[in-house]
């Protein structure tokens, strides 16, 4: 095989009480990638459609993830990537692990699968450090295995798989404003009280178990996060009101990733559907541009489309 055309999904990372460690894919909502080899041996991306992104290898994630990999490999031939971004940077559904996962994931293909998943992590996470300032894989986890999942340690790499209840359904409101996840991990407190960590690791374990038994309720009594979210909720424009709205029908709601992006549970789709109504009608009441999506939980990952 010469050349691969994937689909590099979104992600939510955080997913409310697990900042930095836990993360689900989306599905339909992602990036698509061809990747060649080439001759000339190194990385080269040659095309970038969608939006305004460096061409030079060093300064785009999915140079620097694919550069790591490469060098870890040192084949005899080169790549050449094509970057088709629909996932707008700085969105908070993952937008730079979507390129950062997928240049190593499709590479990993055209050599013949010579790296595991977690290895992939692992070079992905370099391209996702150039982007956030900081080595995190609450993205790329999901978007390599697929599902929900729960990044153990980033030293050694450990990701756990934790298993997706089937009538679980994902809205996400995406207003049309850039956070960058840097900015919006500088603005945190360096530590934590005590009697807020208690509360936040009890939910982060009680959802895990949530997730593992198909416990709604007891998934929707989990999905608080009192450390993060009330530092960055300030940066998004109506946060609580869409909040509010949206749990009228959801099992919980918060920001994506970094946000800008909010994302909200529900158990089956009409659920999902009458949350994408609800937080629409608090946007629409504003001059601020957003889209939304209702996707299930993607558990496959990334996808091989040819
Ligand atoms: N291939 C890429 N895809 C997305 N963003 C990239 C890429 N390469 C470099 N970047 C840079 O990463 C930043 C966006 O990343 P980040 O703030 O983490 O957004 P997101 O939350 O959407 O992942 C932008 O400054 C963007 O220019
Ligand atoms: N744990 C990170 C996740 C950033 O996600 P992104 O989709 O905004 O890149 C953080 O919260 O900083």
């Amino acid at each position: 095989m010469n050349e691969i055309k994937i689909f590099s999904p979104a992600t939510v990372a955080n997913v409310s009480c697990g900042f930095d460690v836990l993360g689900f894919c989306l599905d339909t909502i992602g990036d698509e990638m061809i990747i060649r080899k080439t001759d000339k041996k190194g990385i080269y991306i040659s095309k970038i459609e969608g939006h305004d992104l460096p061409f030079e290898v060093e300064k785009n994630v999915a140079g620097v993830s694919a550069l790591a990999l490469y060098e870890d490999a040192q084949p005899n031939f080169g790549f050449e990537i094509e970057i088709y971004k629909k996932i707008k940077p700085g969105s908070g559904v993952g937008s730079s692990s979507a390129s950062a996962a997928g240049s190593v994931f499709a590479i990993n293909e055209l050599l013949g699968k010579p790296y595991n998943k977690t290895q992939l992590t692992y070079f992905a996470m370099k391209g996702e450090a150039l982007a956030s300032g900081s080595e995190h894989a609450d993205n790329i986890a999901p978007a390599l295995f697929g599902g929900f999942t729960l990044v153990k340690s980033v030293t050694p790499i450990e990701v756990l798989q934790i298993p997706t209840p089937s009538n679980l359904y994902v809205t996400v409101i995406h207003p049309q404003i850039e956070i960058k996840t840097s900015e919006a991990r500088a603005i945190l407190p360096k530590e934590v009280e005590l009697k807020k960590a208690i509360t936040q690791w009890a939910n982060v374990g009680s959802l895990v178990h949530a997730l593992h038994t198909n416990d709604y309720q007891l998934i929707k009594r989990s999905l608080e996060d009192v450390i993060v979210e009330p530092h960055r909720s300030k940066l998004i424009p109506f946060f609580n009101d869409v909040k509010l709205a949206a749990n009228t029908y959801a099992l919980g709601t918060g920001i994506s990733g970094s946000g800008p992006s909010i994302f909200a549970l529900s158990e089956g789709i009409e659920n999902a559907k009458k949350v994408e109504q609800a937080i629409r009608n608090v946007y629409s009441k504003t001059d601020i541009a957003f889209e939304t999506y209702v996707s299930k939980i993607n558990v496959q990952g990334m996808k091989i489309l040819s």
